[in-house]
């Protein structure tokens, strides 16, 4: 048996609460943990440091840090914690707090070095500083830097961005980007934010009243038409791509993935760039034959997976495949009659428009 991988089983309970969850995760990427509150996301992630004692087991890459003989302490588990809100210690600058972090670490040999970890984080013009001084954003920039002290193997985050505003979410995101990027190390990250999820997450976990809903891959699982959320109107797939052509007169640039392009807005991309898609099931047509003549220019070879019906008699969900990613796609139960198709066969899926994920 392979030994990479999260394994989690915990069982506890609180009045009026039981979090009862077995679950296979990737020891790579981002994890995000998504559900309403009170589901039991942050439960999950205290039950991973250490800080709250689940009956049940923890095993990191085969490192056991929780079974029923072992409960490794959550000083001595290799794992970086970066909450809502972060407490840097107010009379220290930016700079003292980070020492007071990285002087304590037992290793010599790190894959964080303190300058490396700084200009990793973009906070190098910060840190004579003192927390007050620094902006929500900021501030969680200096926590994940000093939380990367332990040298981890392993982040939590919990709604690191619930206390920052739209604008300074949206500067954070890109040093989240880069730490998925360059660390190489996973993270766990709690949400109930579906735009953070599109666009962060390569691994979702949908979480209800202390279970399981539903774990995988973020384009299959947003795919799976057995999921409540799917009823929803803005139900919707995201599928990773890569800009492969611009044209500029038109400020359009072509994005390719597994199993064909999609033409979308130009957000001033380069070319090689990766980008996240979001197509909304409603977006999504189905014809038998390529229409050269329609004003949609998007049109995918999919395959036809899965129908089930929507919240009304006369609406249906389809679930297509195309490559090796998934859509979604909303129309009357008497267009897809008049089709004549059935599960198996081969369509073509008309996009009105799919919107890019900032
Ligand atoms: N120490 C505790 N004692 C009693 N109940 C608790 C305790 N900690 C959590 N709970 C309860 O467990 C449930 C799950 O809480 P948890 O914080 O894990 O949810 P969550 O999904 O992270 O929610 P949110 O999105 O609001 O942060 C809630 O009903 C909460 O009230």
């Amino acid at each position: 048996m392979s030994k990479s991988g999260i394994e989690t089983r915990f069982y506890l309970q609180h009045p009026g609460f039981t979090l009862d969850v077995n679950l296979s995760i990737p020891a790579q990427g981002v994890t995000a943990l998504f559900g309403p509150s009170g589901s039991g996301k942050s439960t999950i992630l205290r039950c991973m440091a250490g800080l709250e004692k689940a009956k049940g087991k923890f095993v990191f890459n085969g490192d056991v840090w929780q079974d029923d003989n072992t409960f490794v302490p959550p000083h001595q588990r290799p794992i970086a914690y970066v909450f809502q809100e972060s407490t840097l210690f107010p009379h220290l600058s930016v700079m003292a707090n980070l020492n007071y972090a990285f002087k304590r670490r037992k290793q010599s040999n790190t894959d964080f070095p303190l300058d490396k970890t700084i200009a990793l984080l973009g906070i190098e013009h910060l840190l004579d500083r003192k927390p007050a001084k620094l902006s929500g954003g900021e501030k969680q920039r200096v926590a994940i830097a000093r939380s990367l002290a332990v040298n981890p193997k392993l982040l939590l985050m919990d709604e690191p961005l619930a206390a920052l505003d739209v604008a300074r979410k949206r500067e954070f995101l890109p040093f989240l980007e880069k730490l998925h990027d360059t660390l190489k190390m996973p993270v766990i990250y709690v949400s109930h934010s579906p735009t953070e999820v599109a666009r962060l997450a390569d691994h979702i976990v949908l979480l209800k009243e202390g279970q399981v809903e539903a774990s995988g891959a973020l384009n299959h699982t947003l795919s799976r038409l057995d999921l409540s959320s799917q009823l929803d109107e803005q139900a919707s797939v995201i599928i990773e791509a890569k800009i492969e052509q611009l044209q500029s007169e038109w400020h359009l640039a072509e994005a390719a993935f597994d199993g064909g392009k999609m033409w979308v807005r130009d957000m001033n991309f380069v070319i090689g760039s990766h980008v996240r898609l979001q197509v909304l099931a409603r977006d999504v047509s189905l014809t038998l034959s390529p229409d050269e003549d329609s004003s949609i220019a998007n049109t995918l070879r999919a395959r036809i997976e899965e129908v089930s019906q929507g919240v009304h008699p006369a609406i249906l969900l389809v679930r297509l495949k195309v490559g090796t990613n998934y859509l979604l796609c909303r129309l009357t139960s008497r267009s897809f009659h008049h089709l004549g198709v059935s599960v198996g066969d081969e369509v073509w899926a008309q996009i009105k428009s799919a919107a890019i994920i900032e």
